[in-house]
């Protein structure tokens, strides 16, 4: 337990008014999760300034402030000290690594970014690491995993207050690892400050998320922020950096990585090569080659060429950790598929019904190329564009799935505070664009979208709902409600056969 005081130490031209000597038992921004002893940390968000919650979170015991305001300008109860610090973000950087008493520098930890397939190449680090009998938590879009034990979590890249406190967790409960996914917005806003990574993987860069960073180059110089960090010196050694060769910003992530380099590809000269690369409807197979493992045949039930990279990057991050090339291929053999990823949807239909993640445009093409290699006759695509997010690749998903599937219906996902018909009408722009006299529909309603999809079905085509894969939600502008694609597709599945 550390004292009011001795983190006030940490920051220069802090200011403590109150009793300095006060234990602080845990650290908290989210007023509903303050509790007794808390330090509460005042935080001007991009919605509400968080000084307005103080009532509440004192009401559930906090017992300090951290705030850029005096205390004469903060409201607080009696008895209820305040940390005035110069720079909000600044100050959290240095106080919550410390008190947690830097639970990074405990665990190897292994960091991804890119803009595709983080997920799914986090879960196949985990499994490799755990066939070689460590213990490994894992910290991503779906969830937070410590061993079998898991957790929600609310951002793919918690904030530096919950993501310390997950460290710390990890630590306490003997993890060995610590895979995680790491954000654009995460290392743009530094969630990631006391963290040393000794791994980090780049997948790769196409569009996304331009509503934040504006342009591509600052949000690929914020992808190459993880490298910066990977490079710095610190009580760490070996660190290495697993990056795509066959993605142009590589090079950018590579100049920024003062370490070991380890690269993968298909199509360029790279550490790790796969040659032999062979799509199938039931996975992929392909000839893996490298100094450390030498040829290595690999058989996956994963599938897709976007599968093959993923493969490729999580074993870069196993010999980077050096895995013996056994494991790494038994736990390979092993390893069946991640949650709302290309995931089979079987509920006694005679078509298939394909539910993915695919969220931006590199995405969609690659799903629905992958589908076109497998698919025996149609492809009935059932995808959306988020609300209150890059608004630019709407138009760009919808002429991609008229060009690659056969019916086209456009629906939503997750409007958010914004109106779901002005969204479609984005999309269905770019759907117009290429889709000629091939059958589309917008649909508002998911799930009429979905029923309508397994409607149109008939034998041996593919329905493929794209953009929400493991998510049990739809975010409308005034509630979230319970969604799932999987669930409302085996109910059209029923309520067709009932028909
Ligand atoms: C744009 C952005 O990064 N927003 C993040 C930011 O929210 P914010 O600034 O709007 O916070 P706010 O709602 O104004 O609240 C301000 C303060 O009041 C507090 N509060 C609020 C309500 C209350 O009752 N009590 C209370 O104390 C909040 O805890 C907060 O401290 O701080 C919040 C707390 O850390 C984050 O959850 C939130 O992420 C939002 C949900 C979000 O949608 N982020 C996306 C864009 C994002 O970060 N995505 C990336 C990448 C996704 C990918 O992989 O492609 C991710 O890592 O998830
Ligand atoms: N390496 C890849 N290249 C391109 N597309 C991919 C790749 N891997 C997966 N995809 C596609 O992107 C979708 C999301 O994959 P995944 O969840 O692994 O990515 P992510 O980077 O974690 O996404 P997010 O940024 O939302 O967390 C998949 O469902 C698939 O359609
Ligand atoms: N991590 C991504 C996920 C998008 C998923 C899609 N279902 C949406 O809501 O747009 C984001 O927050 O932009
Ligand atoms: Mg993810």
């Amino acid at each position: 337990m550390k004292t009011l005081a001795q983190l006030a130490e940490l920051v220069n031209g802090s200011v403590v008014t109150g009793d300095k000597n006060i234990e602080i038992k845990g650290i908290e921004h989210d007023s509903r999760k303050a509790a007794e002893g808390t330090l509460f940390v005042c935080i001007e968000g991009f919605h509400v300034d968080g000084h307005k919650f103080i009532p509440q979170a004192v009401e559930k015991g906090a017992k300090a402030i951290l705030t850029t305001r005096s205390a004469e300008a903060v409201d607080v109860p009696e008895g209820v000290a305040v940390l005035q610090v110069p720079e909000l973000k600044a100050a959290l950087d240095v106080i919550v690594p410390f008190f947690h008493d830097y639970p990074a520098q405990k665990m190897r930890v292994i960091g991804i970014t890119g803009t595709n397939g983080k997920t799914t190449t986090s879960y196949l680090i985990r499994a490799i690491l755990r066939e070689a009998g460590y213990k490994v938590g894992l910290i991503g879009t779906i969830q937070i995993m410590m061993e079998e034990e898991v957790f929600p979590i609310h951002n793919t890249t918690p904030d530096v207050v919950e993501l310390q406190h997950t460290l710390a967790i990890m630590r306490d409960k003997g993890m060995d690892y610590v895979v995680m996914e790491v954000s654009s917005h995460a290392l743009d806003q530094n969630r990631v400050a006391g963290i040393e990574f000794d791994t980090a993987v780049f997948s790769n860069l196409t569009q996304d998320h331009l509503d934040y960073h504006k342009t591509l180059e600052n949000y690929k110089l914020a992808k190459a922020k993880l490298f910066d960090l990977l490079g710095k010196e610190g009580v760490k050694e070996n660190k290495t950096a697993v990056v795509n060769a066959d993605d142009e910003a590589g090079k950018t992530m590579l100049e920024h990585a003062k370490c070991r380099q380890l690269t993968y590809g298909i199509d360029n000269k790279a550490s790790l090569q796969a040659t032999n690369v062979e799509v199938l409807a039931s996975g992929a197979n392909f000839t893996l080659t490298e100094e450390f493992l030498g040829k290595l045949d690999l058989q996956l039930h994963i599938t897709g060429i976007f599968n093959v990279y993923n493969v490729m990057a999580a074993v870069g991050a196993a010999i980077a950790e050096k895995i013996d090339p056994a494991v790494i291929k038994k736990a390979l053999l092993n390893f069946t598929s991640v949650p709302g990823r290309f995931e089979l949807v079987k509920a006694g239909q005679d078509f298939s019904i394909i539910v993915d993640y695919a969220h931006t445009p590199d995405g969609v093409e690659n799903v629905l190329n992958t589908a076109r290699r497998i698919a025996k006759k149609k492809i009935i695509a059932v995808f959306g564009c988020g609300g209150d997010r890059d608004r630019t690749k709407r138009p760009i998903m919808g002429r991609l799935a008229a060009e690659l599937a056969d019916v086209v219906i456009a629906t939503s996902d997750n409007p958010r505070s914004e109106d779901p018909a002005f969204i479609l009408s984005e999309v269905e722009a770019g759907v117009k664009e290429t889709i000629g006299d091939k059958h589309h529909e917008c649909i508002i309603d998911r799930r009429e979208a979905i029923f309508r999809a397994v409607e149109l079905a008939e034998t041996d085509d593919i329905v493929i709902i794209l953009g929400k894969g493991h998510e049990d939600y739809q975010i409308l502008k005034d509630k979230t409600i319970h969604f799932d694609d999987k669930e409302v597709a085996r109910e059209a599945v029923a309520a067709k056969k009932g028909a």
